[in-house]
């Protein structure tokens, strides 16, 4: 299946809907690839080596993963070990922890033989669930793009973003991008910054390929010049998706985060978070207590693109991919509910 360019569902049911059908994200913007995941442990791989990612798309991913684990064997014990099997595919994002709970919930009270059937309607559901979150984001996000360009309505209205958090790493808009792509339809002139986003480049590789088949105006940036654009005036609001916040609103997210919060800070530039309630964890009391992911340093010594890969150094390399940005640094979090200064 060829992509239309324009955003769709990330992950789908199987014709014979007893599987999920997620795209390769490993092969964008390259190749187009759809993958169908006919098992827990399919699931598990696909998350774990980022064929799938981003923390909304993570959570429905697993979500059907343990409903196909129910399919198979509906028994508690079968049950707990696919949630295990799937809750350590990757620590960071609380959306996977967020899906596989309402999975469960739906379907352990019920007998065994019905509870694949009941977990597969709770995975769709947590999919339409998404799909509506991201539009509401992207209404209030609208609202306040709206207002900052009426600041400077003589020029087109530069937004920042870090990483991936389009439709790619959602079932459908994204959180971060969905305010810009309703700006974009609305003709609310808009550019965006893309963060090239190393190690693994998902603002090069994802989020551009995004905007450039909404037809949204775009430049891609090393994730080194965002301080100096902010400095020039050339950067009107920072807008980034999060894996998890935190009770007391510390930001996980994408390792640069954190800096491109600080230099919007000395700028005076607006650093907005978008989010919707699956991403919250009241569980976790501030970000010094989020599991941050360290990934293989091989990410970092070679790099991925057109054509292959190419190695950039032989020495070590440390890859920790996620960092905190504290809540004071945060302007506002845009969630379903509206733009609120406090989660
Ligand atoms: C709406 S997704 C928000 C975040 O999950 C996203 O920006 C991000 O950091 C994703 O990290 P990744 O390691 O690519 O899964």
């Amino acid at each position: 299946m060829i992509l239309e360019g324009i955003h769709q569902r990330s992950i789908k049911r199987t014709a014979d809907g007893a599987g999920a059908c997620i795209l390769d994200q490993r092969e964008l913007p390259w190749a187009v690839t759809w993958v169908e995941l006919r098992s827990a442990r399919d699931a598990e791989i696909a998350i774990r080596e980022m064929w799938t990612r981003g923390a909304p798309l993570i959570g429905a991913t697993a979500a059907y993963g343990l409903a196909m684990a129910l399919a198979e064997d509906g028994s508690d014990s079968a049950l707990a070990a696919s949630y295990a099997l799937l809750l350590e595919a990757r620590p960071t994002a609380v959306n996977l922890k967020w899906a596989l709970d309402k999975i469960v919930e739906a379907a352990r009270p019920l007998p065994v033989s019905d509870r694949a059937a009941a977990a597969f309607a709770r995975a769709d559901a947590i999919c339409d669930e998404d799909v509506a979150l991201n539009q509401a984001i992207g209404q209030h996000g609208l609202a306040m793009l709206r207002t900052l360009h009426a600041q400077h309505p003589e020029r087109p209205l530069n937004i920042l973003t870090h990483c991936n958090a389009g439709w790619l790493a959602t079932v459908d808009y994204g959180t971060a991008t969905a305010p810009i792509y309703l700006a974009h339809d609305a003709g609310l002139p808009v550019h965006v910054w893309v963060d090239e986003t190393r190690p693994r480049n998902q603002g090069a590789l994802l989020t551009a390929f995004e905007l450039a088949g909404h037809g949204v105006p775009h430049t891609v940036i090393t994730d080194n010049a965002g301080g100096h654009l902010m400095m020039r005036g050339q950067v009107d609001a920072v807008i980034v998706g999060t894996d998890r916040v935190a009770a007391n609103g510390d930001v996980c997210n994408k390792i640069g985060t954190y800096l491109k919060a600080l230099a919007a800070k000395d700028n005076a530039v607006p650093f907005y978070v978008a989010l919707p309630y699956t991403t919250f964890d009241p569980d976790t009391a501030t970000g010094a207590d989020v599991p941050i992911e360290e990934r293989p340093g091989e990410e970092v010594t070679w790099v991925a693109g057109e054509g292959g890969r190419i190695r950039v150094t032989a020495s070590d390399a440390a890859n920790p991919a996620f960092d905190v940005t504290p809540a004071r640094l945060v302007t506002g979090y845009l969630t379903e509910r509206g733009l609120v200064d406090r989660v």
